[in-house]
C-alpha cells in the first residue's frame, strides 16, 4: 500500500470512528428523548394529581397557587429538556450523513505540533467531552479555513489574535458515512469540490455553501465591526447565499442575544422565499423572518387605498408603450424614487412645520364634532420648533380632553333615549348590578330609575364613541391623501421645495395629473406608495420595532431612496446587510442608477463597508462568457472555470416553428438529465401565450405572479419572477428585436439569461435583439 492509499484509509477509519461516536450519541439521546418524553406525558395526565386545590380561605388559596405554579415549572423544565435533545438529535442525524467536510492542520506558534482541526455543520465532542472531533464551521478557528492556504496564519477570537501556521489543509466529499472524495488543496478552496457542486443539477430549493465558502464570501459572512454592509455582485456571485450563510452566523457568533426572529430578511417575492427557504434549517437553524416590502406596505396602507404591486407596474412598463401618457408615467417613475424628489418631501415636511398641514373634522353620526379648523388652530398653537409628530400627539391627547366634555353633552339628546329603548335584558340588568355594587341604590325609587337612566346613556354614548377616541389615538385626524395630494394639485408647488437650479421634470403636469386620478378612485400607484408612506411616517412618526437586530434587503437595487429610508427608520437599533446588482435593476425607477448612495447616506461612513463581488459560480464558462457581454463592464465579471455546452440563438421563420423548435428543445434537454427548464418570457401576457402554445406538446407548468413555490419541471415564467432564482437549463422563448430593444430591456434581457446553471437557448423570430448583435457566441 502506497502513502497516499495509506493516508486514505486512515481517514476513512477516522470517519468510521467518528460515526461510531454519533451513533452512540444518538442512541443515548433517543432513550433520553423517550424518557422524558414519558415523563412529561405523565406529567401532563397527571398535573392535577399532585396539586392540593383548596381555595377556602385566602391561605389555602395562595398554597394552591404555589403548588400548581411548582408543577407547571417542573412540567416546562422536562419539556425544555426534551427540545434541546430533539435538536440535538436533528444535528447529529444531520451529522451522521456528512460528519465533515473539510480539515486544517494548525500549529499554533510556540507550539511544537500541528493539530487537524475538522470542520462540519455543527460542532461534535468526544466522549469525555474534552476534544472536538468536530468543529463548527463557524468557530472562530475554522475562519482559516475559508480565509488561508497552507502558510502563516492568524485568526480573530474574543479574547485576540492567534497566530500560527497551516501546515495542510484538505477537503473531502462524505455522503452516508462513506468517504467518497478527498483533496489536498492550495491556493484557493475547492475548484474539485466546487466543480462538483456547481455541476449537480439546479433544484427547486437553495442550498447551503458551508462546505465551499470563498474567502471573499467569507468577509461578508463574517463581518461584524459595520452597521450598514454593502454587497455589490454580479449574477450567480453567491449575494444570497452570502446573505444566508451570514445569517447562520450571526445566530452562532450572538447565540445567547440573538434569535431568529430577531432577523428579517426582504427579499423580492415570494418564490423567492420559498426558493431560499430550507437553507438554514439545512444547516440546522431556524429561519429568519422573511417579508417583501409589498407585505409591509399593504399592512400599514392596505386599509387606506387600493395599492398597486411591483409587479403591475412592472407589467405596465413592459407592455403600455403605445398607450397615452406611457412616457410622462416613466418619467414620474423615476421622479418619485429619486433622492430629489425625496429632499422635497423633507423640505415640504419642514414648510408644513409653519403652515399647510390638513386636517380631517371629527365627525360623530354624520355631522362634525370637532372641525378640521380647530384641529389646525390647536396643531399651530403649539412651538414650531417641536417635531411635527410630538405636536400631533400633544394635539390627540387635547383632543382627547375635549371629547370628554362632548361625549358627556351627548347624553342628553334624543337618540340616547331611542337607543336606550332597544337596549336587551342583560345590559339592564348589567347596569343594576353595577348600581348595586356601587351602593348607589337608596330606597327612593324615583331616584333609583334616574340613576339607571343615567349610567345606562353613558354606557350607550360611551360604546359610540369608541372607536372616536381610537381615531384619534392613532391620529387618523391628519388628512394625508390630501397633504400628499397638494403636491400634484398644485404643480408650481414642486418648484418651492426642490434646490435652486434644478430642472422640473419635463411632463411634470401630465405626471401630477396622472397622480390625481388614481388618488381619487382612492388607488395608489406603486411609485406614489414609498413617498406617501414617507411623508406619512414623518407626520405621524416612525412606527419602530426595536426588537429587531438585522435587516437584509437582496435584490437591492430594486429599491427606492424612500424605501430604504423607511426601512432603517422602521428599525432603528437592525444593522442592515444590503446586497444587490445594479446590472439587474430591472424596474423603471432604477434605470438611471447605479450605486447604493442612497442607503450609504443614511449611515456614518465611518460604520459603512462595502464588499465587491466579481466571480459568478452559478454558470458555466461559456454561459458567462456570453451573458457578459451584454451589459456595459460586463468584462469585469469573471467565470468560474465550468465547462459546458456554448449557448445558442436560433432563428425560427414563424411562430409554429418556433414552438416546435422549444418543443423539441426541451425534450432533448430533459432527456439529457436536466430537470429545472425554465421557458423565460419578457412579460406575463407573453408567459400565457407561450403556455397556449406549449402545454397541449408537452408538460409545463406557468409561474404567474400568485405562485409561491415551484418543483423540479418544465416551468413558463416570466423574467421578473425569475429573479434571484436559477434553473438547470434556460430557454429565453422570444428574443427578438420586437420583444427586447429599448434600451431600458437590456437589465431585464440579461436578468433572465443569467438565470442558467447549465445550458442557455435563445430563439427568435424576424430581427434578434439588438443586445445580441455585439455578443460573439
Ligand atoms: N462558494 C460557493 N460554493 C458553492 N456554490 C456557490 C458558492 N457561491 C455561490 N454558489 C452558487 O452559485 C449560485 C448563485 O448563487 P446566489 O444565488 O447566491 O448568487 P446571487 O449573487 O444572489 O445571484 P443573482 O444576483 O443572480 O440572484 C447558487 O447556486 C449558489 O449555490
Amino acid at each position: 500500500m502506497n502513502a497516499a492509499d495509506q493516508d486514505r484509509q486512515q481517514e476513512q477509519q477516522r470517519v468510521e470512528q467518528v460515526i461510531a461516536e454519533i451513533h452512540k450519541r444518538i442512541d443515548g439521546l433517543r432513550e433520553q428523548v423517550g424518557e422524558v418524553g414519558a415523563d412529561i406525558i405523565n406529567i401532563r395526565k397527571h398535573f392535577w394529581d399532585d396539586v392540593t386545590v383548596n381555595f377556602e380561605d385566602a391561605i389555602e388559596a395562595v398554597e394552591t397557587y404555589a403548588s400548581i405554579k411548582q408543577q407547571a415549572e417542573v412540567l416546562s423544565e422536562r419539556e425544555r429538556i426534551h427540545r434541546h435533545a430533539l435538536n440535538q438529535l436533528r444535528t447529529l442525524n444531520r451529522l451522521l450523513h456528512s460528519p465533515y467536510f473539510g480539515r486544517i492542520d494548525f500549529r499554533e506558534d510556540f507550539e511544537q505540533h500541528a493539530f487537524p482541526i475538522y470542520l462540519g455543520i455543527a460542532s461534535l465532542l468526544d466522549e469525555n467531552e474534552e476534544d472536538f472531533l468536530v468543529y463548527d464551521w463557524r468557530a472562530p478557528i475554522s475562519s482559516l479555513y475559508y480565509d488561508y492556504s497552507p502558510g502563516p496564519v492568524q485568526y480573530e477570537t474574543p479574547n485576540g489574535t492567534v497566530v500560527g501556521e497551516m501546515t495542510g489543509k484538505r477537503q473531502y466529499v462524505i455522503r452516508d458515512g462513506r468517504l467518497l472524495h478527498m483533496f489536498d488543496t492550495g491556493v484557493t478552496i475547492g475548484d474539485e469540490l466546487l466543480q462538483e457542486v456547481l455541476g449537480k443539477q439546479a433544484d427547486s430549493q437553495m442550498k447551503s455553501i458551508v462546505a465551499t465558502i470563498q474567502r471573499d464570501q467569507n468577509r461578508i459572512i463574517r463581518n461584524e465591526r459595520s452597521r450598514l454592509v454593502i454587497v455589490s455582485g454580479a449574477a450567480g456571485s453567491g449575494k444570497t447565499s452570502a446573505a444566508l450563510q451570514r445569517v447562520a452566523y450571526l445566530l452562532y457568533r450572538y447565540r445567547q442575544i440573538l434569535r431568529a426572529d430577531q432577523i428579517v430578511l426582504f427579499s423580492p417575492n415570494s418564490l423567492f422565499n420559498s426558493y431560499v427557504s430550507t437553507v438554514l434549517p439545512e444547516l440546522g437553524e431556524e429561519n429568519m423572518q422573511q417579508t417583501t416590502f409589498q407585505e409591509y406596505t399593504e399592512h400599514r396602507l392596505g386599509h387606506q387605498f387600493e395599492l398597486e404591486s411591483p409587479l403591475v407596474q412592472m407589467e405596465y412598463v413592459l407592455t403600455a408603450m403605445k398607450l397615452p401618457g406611457y412616457k410622462e408615467r416613466l418619467e414620474g417613475i423615476q421622479m418619485k424614487s429619486s433622492v430629489l424628489f425625496m429632499q422635497a418631501i423633507d423640505q415640504y415636511v419642514s414648510q408644513l412645520k409653519q403652515s399647510g398641514i390638513l386636517f380631517s373634522p371629527i365627525i360623530f353620526r354624520g355631522k362634525v364634532l370637532i372641525s378640521a379648523e380647530h384641529i389646525r388652530d390647536i396643531f399651530y398653537s403649539f412651538d414650531t420648533n417641536l417635531p411635527i409628530p410630538n405636536r400631533m400627539n400633544l394635539v390627540a391627547k387635547k383632543l382627547l380632553g375635549e371629547l370628554k366634555i362632548l361625549e358627556q353633552r351627548e347624553r342628553t339628546k334624543p337618540w340616547v333615549e331611542d337607543e336606550m329603548e332597544l337596549l336587551d335584558k342583560d345590559t339592564y340588568a348589567a347596569v343594576y348590578q353595577e348600581l348595586r355594587k356601587k351602593k348607589q341604590f337608596r330606597d327612593d325609587t324615583f331616584d333609583d330609575f334616574d340613576r339607571e337612566q343615567e349610567l345606562l346613556a353613558a354606557k350607550i354614548v360611551k360604546r359610540h364613541f369608541q372607536p372616536v377616541r381610537a381615531s384619534i389615538r392613532v391620529l387618523q385626524f391628519i388628512d394625508t391623501p390630501v397633504i400628499y395630494q397638494q403636491l400634484f394639485s398644485q404643480p408650481a408647488l414642486l418648484r418651492s421645495l426642490l434646490p435652486a437650479k434644478t430642472e422640473l421634470p419635463r411632463y411634470w403636469e401630465v405626471i401630477c395629473e396622472q397622480t390625481l386620478e388614481k388618488l381619487a378612485k382612492g388607488e395608489l400607484a406603486y411609485e406614489d406608495i414609498p413617498p406617501y408612506l414617507y411623508l406619512q411616517e414623518r407626520l405621524e412618526g416612525f412606527q419602530t420595532n426595536n426588537l429587531v437586530r438585522h435587516i437584509f434587503i437582496d435584490e437591492a437595487q430594486d429599491y427606492s431612496p424612500f424605501q430604504f429610508a423607511l426601512i432603517q427608520r422602521l428599525f432603528p437599533r437592525a444593522k442592515m446587510t444590503v446586497l444587490g446588482d445594479w446590472n439587474q435593476a430591472i424596474y423603471a425607477h432604477a434605470y438611471q442608477s447605479d450605486s447604493f448612495d442612497a442607503v450609504s447616506s443614511l449611515y456614518d461612513p465611518q460604520e459603512t463597508e462595502t464588499f465587491v463581488l466579481t466571480k459568478t459560480y452559478r454558470s458555466t464558462r461559456p454561459i458567462v462568457e456570453f451573458t457578459r457581454q451584454i451589459v456595459a463592464g460586463g468584462e469585469l465579471i469573471e467565470p468560474f472555470n465550468r465547462d459546458g455546452h456554448e449557448p445558442s440563438v436560433t432563428e425560427a421563420p414563424d411562430q409554429e416553428a418556433l414552438t416546435d423548435m422549444i418543443v423539441s428543445r426541451i425534450k432533448e434537454l430533459s432527456a439529457n438529465g436536466h430537470q429545472t427548464i425554465a421557458v423565460i418570457t419578457k412579460t406575463t401576457a407573453e408567459a400565457q401565450t407561450a403556455y397556449e402554445a406549449l402545454h397541449e406538446k408537452l408538460p409545463i407548468r406557468l409561474i404567474g405572479t400568485t405562485t409561491t413555490s415551484y418543483d423540479a419541471s418544465t416551468l413558463l415564467i416570466p423574467a421578473y419572477l425569475a429573479k434571484g432564482v436559477e434553473f438547470d437549463a434556460v430557454i429565453i422563448y422570444n428574443a427578438s428585436s420586437d420583444c427586447y430593444e429599448r434600451e431600458s430591456e437590456r437589465k431585464l434581457f440579461y436578468t433572465a439569461c443569467t438565470r442558467a446553471m447549465h445550458e442557455l437557448h435563445l430563439y427568435y423570430i424576424g430581427e434578434k435583439s439588438p443586445f445580441l448583435a455585439a455578443v460573439t457566441p
